[in-house]
Protein backbone atom coordinates (compact mmCIF):
# COMPACT_ATOMS: atom_id res chain seq x y z
CA UNK A 1 0.00 0.00 0.00
CA UNK A 2 1.37 3.31 -1.07
CA UNK A 3 0.89 5.90 1.61
CA UNK A 4 1.79 9.99 0.52
CA UNK A 5 2.80 12.33 3.30
CA UNK A 6 4.18 15.19 2.15
CA UNK A 7 3.88 18.49 2.74
CA UNK A 8 1.92 20.76 0.78
CA UNK A 9 3.32 24.45 -0.43
CA UNK A 10 2.99 25.81 -3.77
CA UNK A 11 0.28 24.96 -5.90
CA UNK A 12 1.10 23.24 -9.59
CA UNK A 13 -2.35 23.15 -10.64
CA UNK A 14 -3.70 20.38 -10.97
CA UNK A 15 -5.14 19.10 -14.89
CA UNK A 16 -8.87 19.96 -14.49
CA UNK A 17 -11.18 17.33 -13.15
CA UNK A 18 -14.40 18.75 -13.98
CA UNK A 19 -17.02 16.96 -11.64
CA UNK A 20 -19.08 15.03 -13.28
CA UNK A 21 -22.92 16.24 -13.83
CA UNK A 22 -24.24 13.42 -11.35
CA UNK A 23 -21.86 14.66 -8.58
CA UNK A 24 -23.55 17.95 -8.77
CA UNK A 25 -25.43 17.50 -5.46
CA UNK A 26 -28.18 20.04 -4.52
CA UNK A 27 -28.38 20.54 -1.03
CA UNK A 28 -31.59 18.45 -1.07
CA UNK A 29 -29.76 15.12 -2.14
CA UNK A 30 -27.10 15.67 0.77
CA UNK A 31 -26.35 14.86 3.88
CA UNK A 32 -23.74 17.38 4.24
CA UNK A 33 -23.12 20.39 2.58
CA UNK A 34 -20.12 22.31 2.39
CA UNK A 35 -20.20 25.40 0.21
CA UNK A 36 -17.27 28.98 0.43
CA UNK A 37 -15.77 27.64 3.65
CA UNK A 38 -12.96 29.72 5.02
CA UNK A 39 -10.82 29.18 7.63
CA UNK A 40 -7.21 31.26 8.60
CA UNK A 41 -4.76 30.84 11.46
CA UNK A 42 -3.33 33.92 12.05
CA UNK A 43 -2.62 35.38 8.48
CA UNK A 44 -1.98 32.06 7.49
CA UNK A 45 -5.47 30.46 4.89
CA UNK A 46 -6.19 27.54 5.38
CA UNK A 47 -9.20 26.81 3.68
CA UNK A 48 -9.62 29.12 0.74
CA UNK A 49 -13.44 28.88 -0.18
CA UNK A 50 -14.08 25.27 0.08
CA UNK A 51 -16.94 23.03 -1.31
CA UNK A 52 -18.02 19.73 -1.32
CA UNK A 53 -21.23 17.35 -0.48
CA UNK A 54 -21.93 14.22 0.11
CA UNK A 55 -24.97 12.12 -0.37
CA UNK A 56 -26.70 9.60 1.68
CA UNK A 57 -25.24 6.00 0.57
CA UNK A 58 -21.76 7.24 -0.62
CA UNK A 59 -17.66 7.08 0.59
CA UNK A 60 -15.92 10.25 -0.30
CA UNK A 61 -12.43 10.41 0.03
CA UNK A 62 -10.18 13.78 0.84
CA UNK A 63 -6.57 13.37 -0.52
CA UNK A 64 -3.77 15.98 -0.51
CA UNK A 65 -0.73 16.60 1.00
CA UNK A 66 0.08 17.54 4.97
CA UNK A 67 -1.02 21.10 5.59
CA UNK A 68 -3.20 20.98 2.51
CA UNK A 69 -6.85 21.83 5.19
CA UNK A 70 -8.73 18.05 4.81
CA UNK A 71 -8.72 17.70 8.21
CA UNK A 72 -9.89 21.72 9.23
CA UNK A 73 -12.47 21.25 6.62
CA UNK A 74 -14.03 18.13 8.36
CA UNK A 75 -12.94 19.77 12.06
CA UNK A 76 -15.20 23.33 11.14
CA UNK A 77 -18.26 20.55 10.20
CA UNK A 78 -18.57 18.97 13.62
CA UNK A 79 -18.00 22.37 15.67
CA UNK A 80 -14.02 21.63 16.70
CA UNK A 81 -12.62 24.37 14.69
CA UNK A 82 -14.83 27.23 13.52
CA UNK A 83 -14.59 28.31 10.09
CA UNK A 84 -14.29 32.42 9.17
CA UNK A 85 -17.07 31.91 6.17
CA UNK A 86 -19.14 29.62 4.35
CA UNK A 87 -22.06 27.58 5.09
CA UNK A 88 -22.34 24.09 6.16
CA UNK A 89 -25.24 21.91 6.20
CA UNK A 90 -26.13 18.65 7.98
CA UNK A 91 -28.75 16.30 7.48
CA UNK A 92 -30.34 19.38 5.37
CA UNK A 93 -30.16 22.07 8.32
CA UNK A 94 -28.27 24.93 7.71
CA UNK A 95 -26.06 25.59 11.07
CA UNK A 96 -25.39 28.94 10.55
CA UNK A 97 -27.59 31.18 12.63
CA UNK A 98 -27.95 28.62 15.12
CA UNK A 99 -26.81 28.48 18.69
CA UNK A 100 -26.58 26.80 21.75
CA UNK A 101 -28.77 23.36 22.28
CA UNK A 102 -30.13 23.68 18.69
CA UNK A 103 -26.66 24.11 17.19
CA UNK A 104 -25.62 20.97 19.49
CA UNK A 105 -28.33 19.08 18.47
CA UNK A 106 -27.97 19.98 14.94
CA UNK A 107 -24.47 19.06 14.61
CA UNK A 108 -25.22 15.80 16.46
CA UNK A 109 -26.02 15.04 12.70
CA UNK A 110 -22.74 14.20 12.10
CA UNK A 111 -19.77 11.93 14.04
CA UNK A 112 -16.75 12.23 13.79
CA UNK A 113 -13.58 9.35 14.15
CA UNK A 114 -9.93 9.85 14.16
CA UNK A 115 -6.30 8.43 13.97
CA UNK A 116 -6.13 8.76 17.48
CA UNK A 117 -9.01 6.34 19.03
CA UNK A 118 -9.82 7.92 22.00
CA UNK A 119 -11.78 4.90 23.71
CA UNK A 120 -11.46 4.83 27.25
CA UNK A 121 -9.45 1.67 27.23
CA UNK A 122 -10.51 0.25 31.07
CA UNK A 123 -13.85 0.68 30.10
CA UNK A 124 -15.38 -2.40 28.29
CA UNK A 125 -16.20 -1.94 24.38
CA UNK A 126 -19.76 -1.42 25.29
CA UNK A 127 -19.90 1.40 27.70
CA UNK A 128 -17.66 2.95 25.26
CA UNK A 129 -20.32 2.82 22.60
CA UNK A 130 -23.12 3.46 25.46
CA UNK A 131 -21.24 6.88 25.61
CA UNK A 132 -22.05 7.62 21.79
CA UNK A 133 -25.69 7.51 22.74
CA UNK A 134 -25.79 10.02 25.50
CA UNK A 135 -24.12 13.16 24.05
CA UNK A 136 -24.63 16.25 26.21
CA UNK A 137 -24.10 14.32 29.64
CA UNK A 138 -21.16 14.90 31.24
CA UNK A 139 -18.43 12.49 30.30
CA UNK A 140 -17.92 11.55 33.73
CA UNK A 141 -21.86 10.69 33.91
CA UNK A 142 -22.02 9.15 30.26
CA UNK A 143 -19.43 6.76 31.13
CA UNK A 144 -20.93 5.53 34.78
CA UNK A 145 -22.95 1.97 33.54
CA UNK A 146 -25.52 3.16 35.95
CA UNK A 147 -26.45 5.76 33.56
CA UNK A 148 -27.32 3.36 30.75
CA UNK A 149 -30.52 2.61 29.91
CA UNK A 150 -31.54 -0.81 29.36
CA UNK A 151 -32.62 0.82 25.56
CA UNK A 152 -29.05 2.57 24.95
CA UNK A 153 -27.24 -0.90 25.66
CA UNK A 154 -29.15 -2.78 23.26
CA UNK A 155 -28.81 -0.22 21.16
CA UNK A 156 -25.29 -0.37 21.37
CA UNK A 157 -24.73 -3.93 21.15
CA UNK A 158 -26.65 -3.85 17.64
CA UNK A 159 -23.95 -1.39 16.82
CA UNK A 160 -21.66 -3.48 17.91
CA UNK A 161 -22.87 -6.05 16.08
CA UNK A 162 -23.17 -4.38 12.79
CA UNK A 163 -19.28 -3.31 13.13
CA UNK A 164 -18.48 -7.14 13.68
CA UNK A 165 -17.66 -7.37 17.62
CA UNK A 166 -20.90 -7.73 19.60
CA UNK A 167 -18.98 -11.18 20.71
CA UNK A 168 -16.10 -8.60 22.10
CA UNK A 169 -18.57 -6.31 24.13
CA UNK A 170 -17.15 -7.12 27.50
CA UNK A 171 -13.82 -6.75 26.53
CA UNK A 172 -12.09 -4.20 27.96
CA UNK A 173 -11.46 -1.61 25.19
CA UNK A 174 -7.47 -1.80 25.89
CA UNK A 175 -7.55 -5.09 25.18
CA UNK A 176 -8.52 -4.93 21.41
CA UNK A 177 -6.31 -4.51 18.82
CA UNK A 178 -5.92 -1.09 17.13
CA UNK A 179 -8.36 -2.55 13.87
CA UNK A 180 -11.09 -3.08 16.51
CA UNK A 181 -10.48 -0.12 18.60
CA UNK A 182 -11.58 1.85 15.41
CA UNK A 183 -14.34 -0.29 14.89
CA UNK A 184 -15.47 0.39 18.15
CA UNK A 185 -15.22 4.17 17.63
CA UNK A 186 -17.35 3.72 14.82
CA UNK A 187 -19.94 1.72 16.35
CA UNK A 188 -20.04 4.48 19.28
CA UNK A 189 -20.92 6.91 16.01
CA UNK A 190 -23.39 4.79 14.88
CA UNK A 191 -25.15 4.89 18.41
CA UNK A 192 -25.09 8.88 18.46
CA UNK A 193 -27.28 8.36 15.33
CA UNK A 194 -25.12 10.42 13.16
CA UNK A 195 -26.36 10.49 9.21
CA UNK A 196 -23.01 12.00 8.27
CA UNK A 197 -19.58 9.66 9.40
CA UNK A 198 -16.49 11.84 9.44
CA UNK A 199 -13.42 9.91 9.59
CA UNK A 200 -9.75 11.63 10.23
CA UNK A 201 -7.26 9.61 8.84
CA UNK A 202 -8.86 6.47 10.57
CA UNK A 203 -6.44 3.81 8.84
CA UNK A 204 -2.87 5.89 9.36
CA UNK A 205 -2.00 4.09 12.64
CA UNK A 206 -3.38 0.43 11.22
CA UNK A 207 -1.68 -2.57 9.37
CA UNK A 208 -2.70 -3.15 6.15
CA UNK A 209 -5.06 -5.94 6.43
CA UNK A 210 -7.28 -4.13 9.92
CA UNK A 211 -6.77 -0.63 7.55
CA UNK A 212 -8.66 -2.78 4.29
CA UNK A 213 -11.33 -3.90 7.05
CA UNK A 214 -12.23 -0.80 8.41
CA UNK A 215 -12.48 1.02 4.74
CA UNK A 216 -14.36 -2.04 3.78
CA UNK A 217 -16.98 -1.37 6.89
CA UNK A 218 -16.90 2.51 6.22
CA UNK A 219 -17.25 2.20 2.51
CA UNK A 220 -20.75 -0.76 3.79
CA UNK A 221 -22.19 1.87 6.17
CA UNK A 222 -22.08 4.22 3.32
CA UNK A 223 -24.09 1.55 0.64
CA UNK A 224 -25.97 -0.71 2.46
CA UNK A 225 -27.32 1.52 5.57
CA UNK A 226 -26.94 4.82 3.59
CA UNK A 227 -24.69 6.82 5.96
CA UNK A 228 -22.98 9.95 3.92
CA UNK A 229 -19.07 9.05 4.70
CA UNK A 230 -16.11 11.74 4.35
CA UNK A 231 -12.69 10.15 4.63
CA UNK A 232 -9.26 11.89 4.86
CA UNK A 233 -6.63 9.24 3.73
CA UNK A 234 -3.64 9.63 3.18
CA UNK A 235 -3.34 6.33 0.95
CA UNK A 236 -4.50 6.69 -2.68
CA UNK A 237 -4.91 3.04 -3.23
CA UNK A 238 -7.35 2.63 -0.67
CA UNK A 239 -9.46 5.77 -1.44
CA UNK A 240 -9.71 3.42 -5.33
CA UNK A 241 -10.95 0.67 -3.92
CA UNK A 242 -13.16 1.89 -1.25
CA UNK A 243 -14.32 5.47 -2.16
CA UNK A 244 -16.91 6.26 -4.76
CA UNK A 245 -15.75 9.92 -5.20
CA UNK A 246 -12.02 11.44 -4.03
CA UNK A 247 -12.07 15.35 -3.63
CA UNK A 248 -8.19 16.82 -3.74
CA UNK A 249 -7.11 19.49 -1.39
CA UNK A 250 -3.85 21.59 -2.49
CA UNK A 251 -2.82 24.36 -0.17
CA UNK A 252 -6.61 25.06 1.03
CA UNK A 253 -8.24 24.59 -1.98
CA UNK A 254 -9.89 21.95 -3.75
CA UNK A 255 -8.47 20.95 -7.19
CA UNK A 256 -9.59 17.69 -7.78
CA UNK A 257 -13.21 15.74 -7.55
CA UNK A 258 -13.79 12.72 -9.47
CA UNK A 259 -15.23 9.15 -9.34
CA UNK A 260 -12.03 7.20 -7.20
CA UNK A 261 -12.06 4.80 -10.01
CA UNK A 262 -11.28 7.66 -12.43
CA UNK A 263 -8.16 8.79 -10.06
CA UNK A 264 -4.78 8.83 -11.96
CA UNK A 265 -1.26 8.48 -10.93
CA UNK A 266 -0.84 11.53 -12.34
CA UNK A 267 -3.61 13.28 -10.50
CA UNK A 268 -1.77 11.57 -7.48
CA UNK A 269 1.57 12.88 -8.34
CA UNK A 270 0.07 16.61 -8.70
CA UNK A 271 -1.30 16.47 -5.13
CA UNK A 272 1.39 15.67 -3.45
CA UNK A 273 4.22 17.00 -5.55
CA UNK A 274 3.41 20.32 -6.07
CA UNK A 275 5.81 21.63 -3.62
CA UNK A 276 8.65 19.81 -5.92
CA UNK A 277 7.37 21.52 -8.98
N1 LIG B 1 -5.31 24.76 15.77
C1 LIG B 1 -4.46 25.21 14.85
N2 LIG B 1 -3.74 26.33 15.06
C2 LIG B 1 -2.90 26.81 14.12
N3 LIG B 1 -2.72 26.23 12.92
C3 LIG B 1 -3.40 25.12 12.66
C4 LIG B 1 -4.32 24.55 13.59
N4 LIG B 1 -4.87 23.45 13.04
C5 LIG B 1 -4.33 23.32 11.81
N5 LIG B 1 -3.45 24.32 11.59
C6 LIG B 1 -2.68 24.53 10.38
O1 LIG B 1 -3.59 24.49 9.30
C7 LIG B 1 -2.99 23.88 8.17
C8 LIG B 1 -3.89 22.76 7.67
O2 LIG B 1 -3.93 21.76 8.67
P1 LIG B 1 -4.80 20.45 8.50
O3 LIG B 1 -4.55 19.61 9.71
O4 LIG B 1 -6.18 20.81 8.16
O5 LIG B 1 -4.13 19.81 7.23
P2 LIG B 1 -4.27 18.34 6.67
O6 LIG B 1 -4.42 18.47 5.21
O7 LIG B 1 -5.31 17.59 7.41
O8 LIG B 1 -2.84 17.78 7.02
P3 LIG B 1 -2.36 16.34 7.56
O9 LIG B 1 -2.46 15.43 6.37
O10 LIG B 1 -0.95 16.56 7.98
O11 LIG B 1 -3.24 15.95 8.69
C9 LIG B 1 -1.61 23.40 8.62
O12 LIG B 1 -0.67 24.37 8.21
C10 LIG B 1 -1.71 23.39 10.11
O13 LIG B 1 -0.48 23.63 10.71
Amino acid sequence: MISYDRQAGGSRPLPACPTPPEQQLTPLDTALSVSGLRKSYGDRQVLKGVDFAVAPGELVVLLGANGSGKSTALRCVVGLAEADAGEIRLAGRRLRGLGGAELAKARRAAAMVFQQIHLVRRRSALDNVCAGGLAGLPLSRSLAPAFFPRELRERAMACLQRVGLADRAHDRAGSLSGGQQQRVAVARALCQGAEVLLADEPVSALDPAAATQVMALLAELARRDGLAVAAVLHQPDLAREHADRVIGLVDGEIRLSCHASALSESDIDALYQSEDS
